[in-house]
């Protein structure tokens, strides 16, 4: 017994005698810094028998507040086929996006193959003691994703896997995200806290180029152009020029330009940006908002005859000497200079022109520009030129084929089963050659309430063609009439002027005679 407790006082005091020493050895040499030393020892040391490297690639890096884009590559890479590969997942829903992107849950382990070398990913999160308060939500959870591979295939990794997974992962992030419909801001709300050029809105116009009525030869002609366009990266950079298009669609009111646009942004799932011209004070102003758009967009500008005075300076000067010309009151003409001034923006067709040809090509990225106009005459040559307007298309009037594609969306009607009321039509527009705009017929074909039947709208849109018809006839003879009248009224003024001259000249002679 006596044994027994020597031998427990004997423990005691040897570990008391332990703690003592690790309390001074602590003092003298704290934990951390012998971790700091032995650390990367160790590190070599497992390195030598250890084969593989790891890469670890943070969600915030730098930047606290900015998300690395790096990080979203990643993650919309291994989302990719994580859903058939990994056992937890996590779901997340892209906003205005109806599909659900599933990505790696974390502490997962995936692995991915490229030229026949296995690389492993794992999503991870770091847990950070500090309680410090942030504005950053989560600020003490970071995650990241490691990549391990073989020492061996460094060389494959670092020059071509990364870059692959980079440029995969941003096509698929384009295809998960949601796309937008932004419209530019005025430049006084530019500065300050919320400082933004664009305000945007999520894109959900429903136009395809299935629901675009238009003969279908030209629809298949410039859904080629398209694809052709979106796939040209190698060809755009081989013969130095910008990647970008250049669209110029113009008709009457109604013929479905701006659905065009829209039909073409859901085709190549392409962002929008409305770029109202008459906002925007000058050319500097009009620059920084070009470069902020981002790639994979499609620029807008709509009646650019009505927005600016885009055929340019030659005319400005033309109505200024005009103006010199008469003899109005000078304080008159100042008012009406500085009401000119204030009321147009200073954009000019050359800064626009510029812009297209020159800056954009340091931009970079796939970018698609139109232009709308009802009046394809007042613009000036120098914009529609070929290089600059890359192709012009023309939104018509609704032919045959476009009314047969809008009588099958809106009332799924086909002219096996109405071919009376689709002979009668197709009369009115071949033959009588009358003008409908698509957007008129539509209106006509659109069924407002149950009652209405497919005949019923068939028989509606016969009626209005009849009755575009007698409002055309009553047009040109209107125009006829005022034409005349204009005629006459010119001839009444030449011949008053020429019996003026004649009295004149008479009396001059009288008073000669005299
Ligand atoms: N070719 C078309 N195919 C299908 N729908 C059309 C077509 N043209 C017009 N529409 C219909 O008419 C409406 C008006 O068309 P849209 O706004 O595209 O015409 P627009 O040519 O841009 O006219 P504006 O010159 O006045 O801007 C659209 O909402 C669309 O439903
Ligand atoms: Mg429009």
């Amino acid at each position: 017994m006596g044994t027994m407790s020597e031998v427990w006082t004997n423990t005691g005091s040897a570990l008391a005698s332990l703690v003592f020493i690790y309390t001074i050895f602590e003092r003298f040499f704290p934990a951390h810094r012998v971790r700091e030393h032995f650390e990367p020892l160790a590190q070599r040391l497992v390195g030598l028998v250890y084969p593989y490297i790891q890469i670890t690639f943070h969600e915030y890096s730098g930047q606290r507040f900015k998300r690395s884009d790096v990080y979203d590559a990643i993650q919309s890479y291994l989302s990719k086929d994580s859903s058939s590969r990994a056992k937890k997942l996590t779901a997340n829903r892209v906003k205005g996006n109806n599909s659900i992107v599933l990505s790696m849950d974390d502490h997962e382990e995936i692995t991915d193959e490229f030229e026949g070398v296995k690389v492993w990913w794992q999503a991870k999160k770091h847990q950070s003691e500090s309680r410090s308060i942030s504005f950053y939500p989560k600020a003490e959870e970071s995650r990241f994703y490691m990549l391990k591979f073989h020492r061996c295939d460094r060389q494959v990794i670092t020059e071509r896997y990364l870059d692959h997974v980079m440029s995969e992962g941003k096509i698929v992030g384009v295809k998960n995200r949601e796309r937008k419909l932004y419209s530019n801001n005025p430049s006084e709300n530019w500065s300050g806290y919320k400082q933004t050029k664009w305000s945007h809105v999520t894109f959900e116009h429903p136009a395809t180029f299935d629901t675009l009525a238009m003969e279908d030869k030209k629809k298949e002609e410039i859904k080629n152009d398209l694809i052709k366009f979106s796939n040209s990266k190698d060809y755009y950079k081989k013969i130095g020029k910008a990647w970008k298009r250049g669209y110029l669609l113009f008709g009457p009111p109604g013929t479905g330009k701006s659905t065009m646009i829209a039909a073409m942004a859901n085709f190549l799932e392409y962002d929008v940006y409305d770029l109202e011209l008459t906002t925007v004070k000058d050319n500097t102003e009009l620059r920084r908002l070009l470069i902020e758009t981002s790639v994979k967009s499609i620029i807008v500008i709509e009646d650019i005859d009505c927005s600016l005075d885009l055929t340019g300076q030659r005319k400005q000067k033309k109505e200024e000497e005009e103006e010199d010309g008469d003899e109005t009151n000078p304080i008159e003409k100042q008012m009406k200079k500085e009401k000119d001034e204030n009321k147009g923006s200073k954009v000019t067709l050359s800064g626009l022109l510029n812009f297209i040809d020159g800056l954009w090509s340091s931009c970079g990225g796939e970018r698609i520009i139109v232009f709308t106009t009802n009046f394809i005459d007042k613009l000036d040559p120098a914009l529609i030129r070929k290089g600059r307007m890359d192709k012009r298309i023309e939104m018509s009037y609704c032919g045959l084929e476009a009314f047969k594609l809008l009588a099958k969306n809106y009332l799924d009607a086909k002219e096996e089963d109405d071919s009376e009321l689709f002979d009668e039509i197709k009369r009115l527009l071949e033959v009588e050659e009358i003008k409908m705009t698509p957007a008129d017929v539509g209106e006509n074909l659109l069924k407002r309430s149950e009652v209405e039947t497919k005949e019923f709208c068939l028989k509606r849109l016969i009626e209005a063609l009849k009755e575009e018809k007698e409002e055309a006839k009553r047009r040109i003879e209107d125009e006829e009439k005022k034409k005349k009248e204009e005629e006459d009224t010119k001839r009444k003024k030449r011949e008053e002027k020429k019996t003026k001259s004649e009295e004149k000249e008479q009396n001059g002679i009288a008073t000669k005679e005299v």
